[in-house]
């Protein structure tokens, strides 16, 4: 209810105008909202921002800059840079993408080289495929950034190191020397974000700014290694499974509460020729497009909440020195991060879509969702080669079953017991059990179809990095199948033990069974070609998730209303919670600065000539128009 908080008319706004509206309201917010004494926002703040969070900047500062200050600084570099960082007396963002390199890390061109007579790092960007180029809130707001350089001393190379560097005066903002920084221009989203590019030429900074929580350097230019190397990917690593709740659930869940509230209203066409009009809710073609989207939501929030528990048990397990749970880790936040951006941006636009044209009309808040939702599927490691990282780790683990007894989330690599599917009719389809064994034997036999061709080219002569190259994409779809029995087994499961009342666990247990059928009838290629599923079941699966639809449509608008989302973080003509959708269209659509005046000054000028000409020959003054 406090006026400075309320949402301007962003699509009605410049890029510049959003980027400082964006700056004052997080401002504003964080004097206001968060309590002086820590970083921790709990209760209604904690909701709130969670849901506003694509109305502030400075994420990354909050979401990657300080955490990478915990992850990788010493107790003695948290303790000077932390308190500055949490209070933003200092801004930060994570510069590692270059403009020649973002996914290949190895590929890295920026140079930190130690110099030992004034115990400092010199960085160089050698060439312009070094500059940083992508860090968001780089451009125009931070004046430190977490620079990822490769570390040399006496010419040898270190590889990828964490150093903290200042690049903007604190008193002017002004770049410091040898410091060349500013926004790369438009994007297809985040235009409040000042997404920048960073030239670095012989800027030195001392010895001490390299975080050296895993490694450090001593004033004699000795090189000690104090953890786990990968430790140095960690912040990605959290990063990937921090942004499905905020950048894919919450999105998601915006977009489907927007298409079904306004599916709702829409009346459009008859089903019945001797009926009036139908909402567009009942069209079973409209239930299909918008409920399976609906019920993304809910399982990619439980599977996330689950990866969340697990990068915390992890976390706690590395401050004792034990780092064996990294590479499960690695695999599932990497594999989750890349297919559920894939499913939610994919669903975010199937449900604009299903909003016709006021869905293409930014009143519509849709756009805004959409395009943002695509970043999720580049950001934080491109999807391709995430979705490769975690098949990686698959192929090893389906070669390890052949001898252990797999646990963790690959553990049904090896359960060799008969999962034949004994399906009889849509009913036993619908069952939480057969569905989490068809995925879970669809995922195996994908991976192990992968893993023996690649093994049969090997055998052939062929060497192994060309046959992981030529089945990357099978590589691919057993990374996507692992990660969809992942979702359907962790929601089951959390279903079961969630206690609340009968008619919730109904609704629950039904929006899970309609995403894996829905994800089973989407691939029934796999489910057929690896004997889970007959032609005949497959028959039998399209039926379930068809009675599915039409068991929830009933209560579709009261579980997007469970959401719970004002109309002002929905900021949406369609899904207000009024219902009132044409009066909020052409509201909204007078507010437009192209509506200021009755006659738009710049076009009366170009069109005079012919306005004129066109009077005259009206009047049967003039010639036809040779036009
Ligand atoms: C009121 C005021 C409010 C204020 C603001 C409001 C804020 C509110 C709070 C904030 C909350 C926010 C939450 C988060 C939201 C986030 C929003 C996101 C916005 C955009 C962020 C975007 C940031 C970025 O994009 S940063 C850059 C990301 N870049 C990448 O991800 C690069 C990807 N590439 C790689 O990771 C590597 O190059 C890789 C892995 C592809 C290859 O590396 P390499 O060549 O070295 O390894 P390999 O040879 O492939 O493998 C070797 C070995 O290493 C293992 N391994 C690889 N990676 C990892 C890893 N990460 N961890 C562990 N192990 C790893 C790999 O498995 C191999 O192991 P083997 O055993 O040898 O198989
Ligand atoms: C909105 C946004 C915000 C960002 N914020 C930040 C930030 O704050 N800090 C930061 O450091 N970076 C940031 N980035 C950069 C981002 O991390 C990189 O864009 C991302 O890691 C992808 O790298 P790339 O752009 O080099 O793409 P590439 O790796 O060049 O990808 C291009 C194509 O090559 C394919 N490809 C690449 N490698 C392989 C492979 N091994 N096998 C098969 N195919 C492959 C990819 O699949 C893709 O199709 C941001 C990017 C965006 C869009």
């Amino acid at each position: 209810n406090d006026t400075s908080m309320q949402h301007r008319n962003l699509n009605h706004m410049t890029r510049e105008e959003r980027f400082s509206e964006a700056m004052r309201r997080t401002l504003y917010a964080l004097k206001v909202l968060l309590p002086r004494e820590g970083w921790t926002p709990v209760g209604p703040e904690m909701k709130y921002l969670a849901r506003a969070i694509k109305e502030f900047t400075f994420i990354i500062h909050a979401g990657v800059f300080i955490p990478c200050i915990m992850s990788y600084g010493t107790n003695e570099q948290i303790a000077k840079w932390f308190p500055l960082a949490a209070d933003f007396r200092i801004i930060g963002t994570y510069a590692q993408t270059e403009l020649g390199h973002g996914s290949f890390l190895r590929g890295l061109e920026t140079i930190a080289t130690y110099d030992r007579a004034n115990q400092e790092f010199i960085i160089n960007c050698p060439k312009i495929t070094a500059m940083k180029w992508w860090p968001g809130d780089m451009g125009k707001s931070a004046n430190h950034v977490l620079l990822m350089a490769e570390l040399v001393i006496d010419g040898k190379k270190y590889g990828m190191h964490g150093f903290m560097v200042q690049i903007r005066d604190l008193t002017t903002h002004e770049p410091l020397p040898g410091v060349t920084v500013g926004d790369i221009g438009a994007k297809l989203s985040f235009e409040s974000v000042d997404n920048g590019f960073l030239y670095l030429q012989n800027v030195r900074i001392p010895r001490e700014n390299l975080l050296s929580k895993l490694s450090e350097v001593h004033p004699d230019g000795t090189y000690i290694k104090k953890g786990n190397q990968r430790l140095m990917y960690g912040s990605m690593v959290r990063v990937r499974v921090n942004l499905i709740a905020h950048e894919i659930v919450m999105p998601l869940a915006k977009a489907c509460t927007i298409a079904v509230r306004y599916s709702a209203v829409r009346r459009q066409g008859l089903i019945n020729p001797s009926k009036e009009e139908v909402p567009v809710l009942d069209y079973v073609a409209q239930q299909h497009k918008l409920l399976p989207q609906v019920a993304t939501v809910f399982m990619a929030h439980f599977a996330a909440k689950q990866l969340v528990k697990m990068h915390h048990d992890y976390s706690l397990e590395v401050e004792k020195g034990n780092t064996s749970q990294l590479p499960e880790l690695h695999a599932l936040s990497a594999g989750m991060k890349a297919c559920l951006s894939e499913q939610g941006a994919a669903g975010a636009e199937i449900v604009r879509r299903a909003c016709g044209g006021h869905g293409y009309s930014c009143g519509s808040g849709l756009p805004f969702i959409v395009n943002r939702m695509l970043a999720t599927c580049t950001y934080e490691g491109e999807n391709t080669v995430m979705q490769l990282q975690c098949a990686r780790y698959l192929i090893k683990c389906a070669d390890q079953a052949k001898k252990d007894k797999l646990t963790g989330s690959v553990w049904y690599l090896s359960d060799f017991s008969n999962m034949s599917c004994t399906a009889q009719t849509f009913g036993d389809l619908q069952e939480p059990s057969v569905l989490v064994k068809l995925h879970e034997r669809r995922a195996k036999c994908a991976v192990q179809h992968a893993g023996k061709k690649m093994q049969n080219m090997v055998k052939n002569g062929t060497p192994a990095h060309d046959a992981w190259n030529m089945m990357a994409t099978l590589l691919i779809n057993a990374a996507r199948a692992h990660i969809m029995q992942y979702v359907v087994g962790t929601s089951v499961t959390y279903i079961s033990e969630l206690s609340c009342s009968a008619s919730l666990k109904k609704i629950l247990t039904q929006l899970c069974a309609l995403y894996a059928l829905h994800n089973i009838n989407s691939n029934c290629g796999d489910f057929v070609k690896f004997g889970c599923l007959t032609s005949a079941q497959c028959d039998l699966a399209q039926e379930a998730e068809f009675n599915l639809l039409k068991q929830l449509r009933p209560d579709a608008v009261g579980i997007v209303d469970s959401f719970d989302f004002t109309d002002d973080i929905l900021q949406s003509c369609l899904g207000a919670y009024d219902g009132n959708v044409y009066e909020r269209l052409f509201e909204w659509a007078k507010q437009a600065p192209m509506n200021k005046t009755e006659v738009h000054q710049d076009s009366y000028q170009y069109l005079q000539p012919y306005l004129h000409e066109g009077r005259d020959v009206l009047e049967g003054r003039g010639r036809n128009s040779k036009l």
